[in-house]
């Protein structure tokens, strides 16, 4: 018997990500080859906007995907999310040439308390949220404490483009497949501070910490390189990463829905105070997935370069949350 379709909201859908986002949803590379979807599609209420997303629909429509088993337009978040099960927060303002992330900080607190209100009194109650729109770990927080009926658990932001990016280095570096490599993770904020650590990593066995062996390409090649990639990508392309962060969502979602099976994933999910990371902080971790559910890899040893790293990477998510403290 063919499944009870799902409902999956989408904000920015008529942006670039959403152009490289919603084909693959629909054709259940993100919950299932046997999953039907129905997708709730959420852009700003601008005559452009709303006229461009009707154009994606029409695309979506010509590919005919058995999975797409509906579809709808929106301007307003209270019937955007009205029961559904799972909601990919993309729509924001993308950082464009020179910017920091934090200058988009008010203008997205805005975005994200109104979407989090929403989501507390319209979604499903078991609704999965994702968080892609920058800055992803303080939007999640924002959208998370505006939506207090919902369980905490349910709100995450999107560190796995950094954590595919770091996989993509290090297989580089030691001559190995991406698929070999276990065990990485991405602490903190999705953002240049972010600390890629392979500490714990191996590949067919082996350590890969050992085979790199090399801590002066960890902390001035290895870290940088990750870390300034999406503005590395800004420069070359005019335009920030579209194909590449749809895919990490696509990742992220999926492994989050279907179970890692065993492997360690990198997800940003409100602490509950492990590894000194205060409450609710949004945080990038490694966990393992199951049933739906994530699990954070718990005990981990920190060492003090480590530490370090974390610290900077917090004290960043802690300067944000204060930035937009008078909001929520
Ligand atoms: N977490 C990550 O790893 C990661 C990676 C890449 C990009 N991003 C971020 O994702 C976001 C989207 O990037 P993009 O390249 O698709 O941008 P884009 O400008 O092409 O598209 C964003 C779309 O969102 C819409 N939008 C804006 N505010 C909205 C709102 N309140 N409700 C609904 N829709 C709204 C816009 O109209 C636009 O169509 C940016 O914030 C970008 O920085 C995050
Ligand atoms: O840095 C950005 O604004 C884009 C995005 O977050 C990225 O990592 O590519």
């Amino acid at each position: 018997m063919s499944k009870k379709p799902v409902r999956v909201a989408v904000t920015g859908a008529a942006g670039q990500i959403g152009y490289a986002l919603l084909f693959r949803i629909a054709s259940g590379e993100m919950l299932g080859k046997d999953q039907p979807v129905i997708l709730q599609l959420l852009e700003i209420p601008d005559e452009k906007a709303q006229k461009a997303l009707k154009g994606v629909m029409m695309e979506l429509e010509d590919c005919a995907f058995p999975l797409l088993a509906g579809m709808e337009a929106h301007s307003d978040p209270m019937t955007a999310f009205k029961d559904t099960d799972y909601a990919l927060l993309v729509g924001a303002r993308p950082r464009g040439p020179g910017m920091e992330r934090k200058d988009l900080l008010s203008a997205n607190a805005q975005i994200f308390t109104a979407q989090g209100k929403a989501l507390d009194k319209v979604a499903s109650r078991n609704v999965k949220v994702l968080v892609v729109g920058n800055p992803a770990n303080t939007n999640a927080y924002i959208a998370m404490k505006s939506a207090p009926s919902l369980p905490r658990k349910n709100f995450t932001a999107m560190l796995r483009l950094d954590h595919n990016r770091a996989l993509s280095q290090i297989a580089a570096k030691i001559g190995a497949q991406v698929a070999d490599i276990e065990k990485l993770t991405v602490w903190g904020n999705h953002s240049p501070t972010m600390y890629a650590d392979y500490r714990f990593a191996t590949v067919n066995g082996k350590s890969v910490k050992d085979l790199i062996n090399d801590q002066e390409w960890n902390k001035n090649v290895f870290l940088p390189t990750v870390g300034k990639r999406g503005a590395a990508i800004i420069e070359a392309r005019g335009l920030s990463s579209a194909a590449s962060a749809a895919n990490a969502a696509i990742d992220h979602m999926r492994d989050w829905v279907l179970g890692s099976k065993g492997k360690w994933v990198t997800m940003g999910i409100p602490s509950d105070g492990q590894y000194g990371i205060p409450k609710d902080i949004i945080f990038g971790f490694p966990v393992t997935t199951e049933n739906g559910e994530y699990k954070l890899v718990e005990g981990l040893p920190i060492d003090a370069f480590s530490q370090e790293r974390i610290a900077l990477t917090l004290n960043e998510l802690k300067e944000e949350q204060a930035g937009v403290a008078h909001l929520l």
